[in-house]
């Protein structure tokens, strides 16, 4: 089963109809980077109207501050390379931690450091504005059992991210209206297309 995170959620109402509409994580920018970007709070409020699990996806910062504000969130997304020191720092956390990887055979060595580490989940995404290769993503995909895929995925596309079997499939900009408005038939597109892949198969 390929799960589905429908991520950059900034209303309660977008919060509850993801849910509603079947995805299993709700994601939430905490970083002001982000033209979706939330408040920290905003995970507490969410989670009195989802039983879904609530993914926090910081960007910038120190990681102890990051960890701190994120801890009302059942996930910390971690959206950025990270050092070895920063690694070495986060194996020192029991968190539930995901660790994005640019799909791009550059960070092949980054990759093997983030997997061998701990017991991260792992989100494939683009390298800056290079695509995702998908290559290197279905390798990576069949050697770690926790690694979801985002990175410009939307209804047209999405069925050649499912052909690489992620654990899940992680989505933002495809599924709005505008920024920071999810499109209820975009997303209800997405599960249908998700749905139909896995009964299939
Ligand atoms: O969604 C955002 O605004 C965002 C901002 C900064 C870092 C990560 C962000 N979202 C994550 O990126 C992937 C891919 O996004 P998209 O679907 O290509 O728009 C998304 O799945 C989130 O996990």
């Amino acid at each position: 089963m390929i799960r589905v995170k429908f991520c950059g959620i900034s209303s309660v109402e977008d919060a509850i109809l993801a849910e509603k509409l079947g995805a299993d994580f709700i994601g939430v920018v905490s970083d002001t980077v982000s033209p979706r970007y939330v408040k920290n709070e905003f995970v507490k409020i969410v989670k009195r109207y989802v039983t879904k699990p609530v993914v926090t996806v910081k960007v910038k910062g120190e990681l102890g501050k990051i960890l701190e504000e994120g801890k009302e969130a059942d996930f910390i997304q971690i959206h950025r390379v990270l050092t070895d020191e920063e690694l070495q720092y986060l194996n020192s956390f029991r968190r539930n931690i995901i660790l994005y990887v640019p799909a791009s055979g550059k960070f092949e060595t980054y990759f093997r450091k983030v997997v061998s580490s701990s017991n991260y989940m792992v989100l494939l995404d683009k390298d800056n504005e290079n695509k995702v290769d998908l290559y290197v993503a279905k390798k990576w995909i069949n050697e770690y059992s926790k690694v979801g895929i985002g990175g410009g995925i939307k209804p047209e596309n999405v069925r050649d991210f499912l052909s690489l079997n992620p654990y899940w499939i992680d989505i933002s900009s495809g599924i709005e209206l505008y920024k920071g408005k999810k499109d209820p038939s975009k997303m209800s597109l997405i599960i249908k297309e998700v749905r139909e892949w896995t009964s299939i198969r």
